[in-house]
This record gives C-alpha cells, structure tokens and sequence, in this order.
C-alpha cells in the first residue's frame, strides 16, 4: 500500500528526516513517537505534500506521490487527509461549514463565497458529525465547542474528504486525558469500520501502545525502531527518546489511569521542551 524509500529532508545542511525508509504491507493503524524535533511532523507534512522532499521517494498504491503537480498533487491531498495539534478550525464560523471546508476545492469559489453548499454535502457532513456523536454542536461557532469537540470537527473534516489515509500530527497534544481518550477512539473507530490507513504522531508511550498496531520511533530524523506495541519496551522507548536510566514511563503518559506525579511532569517536560 505504501512504499517510503530513503526519503531525506535538508533543511539547510541539517536533515529533518535523514534517509528513512519503511513499507506498510496493509492499511493499518500507525504511530510514530520520539521528542520533539525528531523530524515526525516533516515526514506527515512530506507525505500530505505540505514541504518538499529534498530525495527519495513515496510510494502510495504503485505511484510516486512525491512528483505529483497541479490538479494531480491537490488530488494526492484530498485523498490524504491531515490533522493538526491545533485543530486548525475556522473559529467564527458555524461547525458544519468548517467540516464542509474539507471539500472546498472540489466546489466552486463563487458558490463556497455565498455558502451555498448541495443538499448532499450538507446532509453527507451531518451524518459524518452524527457518528462522531456531535450532530448537535453543527450549528455552533467551531470557538464555542471545547478541545475534544473541535478535534472531532477536524476529523469529520477530514472524513468530508473521504481520504484513503489520515495523517494525525499530535492529535491529542492539546487535550486533557479525557477528550483526548475520545478523539483517539474516534480514530481508531475511523480505522476500524472504514479501513482508512491512520499515521498518527504520538508524544506519549501508552496511546501509541494502546491504540496502535504498529510503532516506528524516530530520533535525530532516523528511524530507530518499527514493531508493535508488544516490542515497544521502556528499554527501547528509552533508546528513542534518548534518555538515561531515569526515563519514566509516566512521564509521557497521557492516559487518565497514569496522570503524570509532579515529578514525571517535570520530567515530561523537560523530555518534550
Ligand atoms: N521550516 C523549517 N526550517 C528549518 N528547520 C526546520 C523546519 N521545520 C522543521 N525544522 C527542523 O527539523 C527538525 C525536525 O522537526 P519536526 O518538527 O519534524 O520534529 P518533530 O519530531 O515533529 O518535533 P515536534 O513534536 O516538536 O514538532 C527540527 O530540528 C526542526 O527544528
């Protein structure tokens, strides 16, 4: 399904991402963990076309997306739907236009200007709301609703799509334990029914164990593990992060089980700064 062939990205004379490579044999749930500046956020940008390749090549279902231009590489993107940290929502406007956004290019500019949106793309976009369990907030300014709420309006945007992958950067990085255990069932319900291919970046340990099938850690833009969760001991979590022997699990932990002591948060954040 999906071919990464020694892909590199230069940002000057420093590699962001430095020669990685990796196949998914099937559509699958897929974390990518390691601190900040591992170069994660550059490979989903590369694949969703957002910055350039400086080499290699992405392969989805047989084709280099990597080369796509125009109409062509617009197509890529509707296919490849993404998720930001910040949920990147219109905040002033209503939350069932902010998911109908997600069509936007494929409708004309003059009838998008007047909110003149088909009967079809309307009801298509309340029914993606109703089974995220949000139908009600669609007429609410996207600012009115909380975190979660507006995590699962970016997802029902990226569903508007109907994308064959969904490229997730920190979904949950902004959210409390709680919304952000529903915004991760969300994505791995979106899995789950619809066999969409998720890549999920992860800055906590446990979310990757629990909602992922597989796990590939980068550090310094390398990758240095790809297993599954099982695989994904403290001792190698320890060798992707970088850390000594007084890692703490908690201290990357998000799960409403494992709230973080005021040491392990201390610990996280000078991990994750
Ligand atoms: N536009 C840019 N210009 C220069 N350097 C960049 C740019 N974008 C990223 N980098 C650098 O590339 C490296 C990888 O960054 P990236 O954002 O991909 O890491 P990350 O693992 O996603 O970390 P974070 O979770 O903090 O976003 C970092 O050293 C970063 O400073």
């Amino acid at each position: 399904m999906l071919q990464v062939r020694n892909v590199t990205r230069l940002f000057g004379t420093k590699a962001a991402v430095d020669n990685i490579s990796f196949d998914v044999a099937k559509s699958g749930f897929v974390g990518i963990i390691g601190r900040s500046g591992a170069g994660k956020s550059t490979f989903l940008r590369m694949m969703n076309r957002l910055t350039d390749a400086t080499g290699g090549e992405i392969a989805f279902e047989g084709r280099n997306i990597l080369t796509l231009q125009g109409a062509d590489k617009r197509a890529w993107q509707s296919q490849c739907a993404m998720i930001f940290q910040q949920f990147n929502l219109v905040p002033r406007m209503d939350v069932a236009s902010n998911v109908l956004h997600g069509i936007l290019n494929r409708r004309s500019t003059l009838s998008t200007m007047f909110s003149f949106w088909p009967d079809d793309d309307v009801l298509k976009a309340l029914a993606i709301l109703d089974r995220l369990g949000i139908a009600e907030q669609a007429t609410k300014r996207a600012e009115a609703l909380s975190g979660g709420q507006q995590q699962r309006v970016a997802i029902a945007r990226a569903l508007m799509q109907d994308p064959k992958v969904i490229l997730a950067d920190e979904p949950i990085a902004s959210l409390d334990p709680m919304n952000a255990q529903i915004v991760m069932d969300t994505l791995r319900r979106i899995h789950d029914e619809d066999r969409r291919l998720v890549i999920a970046n992860l800055h906590t340990l446990d979310t990757a164990r629990r909602y992922c099938d597989r796990v590939i850690g980068m550090r310094d833009g390398r990758i240095v593990f790809d297993g599954t969760p099982e695989q994904l001991t403290t001792g190698v979590a320890r060798d992707i992060y970088g850390a000594d022997a007084s890692f703490s699990e908690n201290a990357t932990s998000t799960s409403i089980e494992a709230l973080p002591s005021d040491a392990d948060a201390d610990y996280a954040r000078r991990m994750l700064a």
